[in-house]
């Protein structure tokens, strides 16, 4: 029998509270090398406070996490970015004053000596963008001009383009119009094409992304209660689960 290989990352009991409310009971999660994980679940299940701990963002109150099959301590969200795991979040991490190349080598400028290299910084992420089909006109604009799309694109091509292993995407399509959100969908697509990135999509509208996904996880009540193979499970299983949840909600104790 051959081991099962390890995985890019794993949670084990994890559990997270703020006060008095429990976010996060107990929460196994596996997304395996290569693979992009959709992560879905009604407003409060706690799939952003999953996604901060991952990021290096909270630290879980109890339970384990490994990255390629080492268990670690993530100390904050450099350290969790050195281990190869990257976020773009619902609120982005651009700097909306800096030009979209400068964006593109936030905190790994390239430097002549002293000086910005901004030549071929500049050079560069005009290349990364068209070859990742990012189009934007003048890498040299700044980022405040861009549309909410194009601001998303930036956010997830830097995060690609910075060696990340472990991709955390939380709700890349919010605001989005149609073209905006297939160019992202494109883009996860390619990421999953290349093998050597794994990701995992929070989506509240899960509708639009799970076409791009492996495979799905609910996360209700802090917990995951299900984890299927995209290709076995149809949007109309998963809707009733996530309806079915909502009105036992609803229901008085
Ligand atoms: N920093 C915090 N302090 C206190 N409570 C928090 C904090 N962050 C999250 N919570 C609470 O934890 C629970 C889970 O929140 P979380 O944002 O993880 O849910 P979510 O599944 O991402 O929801 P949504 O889809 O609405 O963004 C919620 O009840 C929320 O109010």
């Amino acid at each position: 029998m051959t081991a099962e290989p390890a995985a890019a990352l794993r949670v084990e009991h994890v559990a997270k509270r703020f006060g008095a409310l429990t976010a996060l009971r107990d929460v196994n999660l596996r997304l395996n090398k290569g693979e992009v994980l959709g992560l879905i679940g009604d407003n409060g299940a706690g799939k952003s406070t999953l996604i901060k701990i991952l990021c290096g963002f909270h630290r879980p109150d109890s339970g384990r996490i490994s990255v390629n099959g080492q268990q670690v301590v993530l100390r904050s969200v450099d350290h969790a970015r050195s281990l190869g795991i990257d976020t773009v979040y619902q609120g982005l991490a651009l700097v909306n004053e800096l030009t979209v190349y400068h964006n593109m080598f936030l905190n790994r400028e390239l430097r002549i000596g002293p000086l910005l290299n901004n030549r071929a910084m500049r050079r560069l992420a005009q290349q990364h963008l068209a070859d990742m089909g990012v189009g934007i006109a003048d890498v040299g604009a700044q980022v405040a001009k861009l549309s909410g799309g194009q601001r998303q694109a930036v956010a997830v091509a830097r995060a690609v383009y910075s060696d990340a292993r472990i991709l955390l995407l939380d709700e890349p399509l919010a605001a989005m119009g149609a073209k905006e959100g297939a160019l992202i969908l494109d883009l996860i697509r390619d990421l999953r094409d290349r093998g050597d990135v794994s990701v995992i999509i929070i989506a509240h509208n899960y509708a639009q992304v799970l076409d791009v996904c492996d495979r799905v996880n609910l996360l209700q009540h802090g917990t995951i209660t299900f984890d299927r193979p995209t290709a076995e499970v149809s949007l109309e299983e998963l809707t009733e689960l996530v309806v079915a949840e909502y009105r036992n909600r609803r229901r008085p104790a």
